[in-house]
């Protein structure tokens, strides 16, 4: 096997931008390059957590890449934070597809994730092989999200054979909102059992990771100690391996409100909102542009 990347010495922790100091080992241009899979799970045997951000367009991208956030995910979500859509339902492999596009374009060095929307996947593994096949070819996403549990192993078990990453998603699937309920916690009481079981089946599959979503902290970290893939909590407490948030949520470019799970990291909303006041009253008042904004013959 070729040196990877986190078999080379330990490298001088570097200042990353947003106070996240890159880990020793992270995979650089001069280690090796892109983060894979196979560091996920090395990672996880070595006890060090990591973090996922979703991300949708060029400056997102760059910036979480940057950051030295070693998967990002391009998520249907972009439902609700890009298109402005009630739940990630009506979302379409169209409408995704040139978000993932962008994001792998810009991101050098993360593992870019491609959630597969409603209805791309779900009716076999044969439709599932051919939508997360786009987002390879067109997209070129590195893996794909699938949300669901051991009824999902057969398409997951295809995707693996057809050389397809997949990250599985438990617990509360947002696609599923209608069938569950509502926005709820899974895996409470016998649920526990169930959701263990599901994660074995998906690992047994090949997922490479798996997504825990609104679950009780101590049923993620049973389901974390019983994996040997690394499970990525939202709103399953801290003991998983990973976390993931929408990075709007983190950035607090939604303002107050929202999921429990959510920690804001900034508050983006609020100069966002600033600047564009600034900017319209400049230019009603005449100030902007500026002499320094304009050009002479
Ligand atoms: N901006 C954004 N953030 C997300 O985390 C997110 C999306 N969009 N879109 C796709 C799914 C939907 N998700 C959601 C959406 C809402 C709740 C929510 O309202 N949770 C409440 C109620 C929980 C309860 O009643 O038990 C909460 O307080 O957490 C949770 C997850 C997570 N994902
Ligand atoms: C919240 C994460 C896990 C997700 O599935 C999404 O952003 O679509
Ligand atoms: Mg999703």
């Amino acid at each position: 096997m070729p040196p990877q990347p986190s078999d080379t010495p330990p490298a001088e922790p570097e200042a990353a931008p947003y106070g996240v100091v890159r880990e020793a080992g992270y995979p650089t241009a001069a280690t090796g390059g892109r983060v894979r899979t196979t560091h996920l799970r090395r990672w996880k045997q070595e006890g060090r957590r990591w973090a996922m951000l979703t991300a949708y367009d060029r400056f997102s991208a760059e910036v979480f890449d940057e950051a030295g956030i070693p998967v990002l995910l391009v998520g249907d979500s972009a439902a609700n934070v890009v298109y402005g859509m009630a739940s990630t339902v009506p979302v379409t492999v169209d409408e995704l597809l040139p978000l993932v596009r962008a994001v792998s374009r810009c991101a050098p060095r993360a593992l870019v994730v491609a959630d597969l929307p409603f209805g791309s996947y779900g009716a076999s593994p044969e439709q599932g092989a051919a939508t997360a096949t786009r987002f390879l070819k067109e997209g070129l996403a590195h893996a794909v999200k699938l949300e669901g549990g051991a009824d999902m192993a057969p398409t997951v078990a295809l995707l693996v054979r057809l050389g397809i990453p997949v990250m599985a998603h438990l617990g509360f699937t947002p696609q599923s909102e209608h069938a569950l309920g509502g926005y709820r916690v899974q895996g409470r009481g016998d649920g526990a059992d169930r959701l263990l079981a599901d994660a074995r089946a998906l690992q047994d599959a090949g997922a490479f990771a798996v997504v825990l979503e609104m679950v009780p902290a101590s049923v993620a970290a049973r389901v974390t100690e019983s994996l040997e893939i690394p499970t990525v909590g939202i709103g399953a407490g801290a003991g998983c391996d990973a976390q993931v948030l929408v990075w709007q949520d983190m950035a607090g470019l939604g303002g107050p409100g929202g999921p429990r799970f959510v920690k804001r990291y900034a508050d983006l909303r609020t100069p966002l909102l600033q600047a564009a006041r600034d900017y319209a009253t400049e230019v009603a008042e005449g100030t902007f542009p500026g002499p320094e904004h304009t050009f002479s013959e």
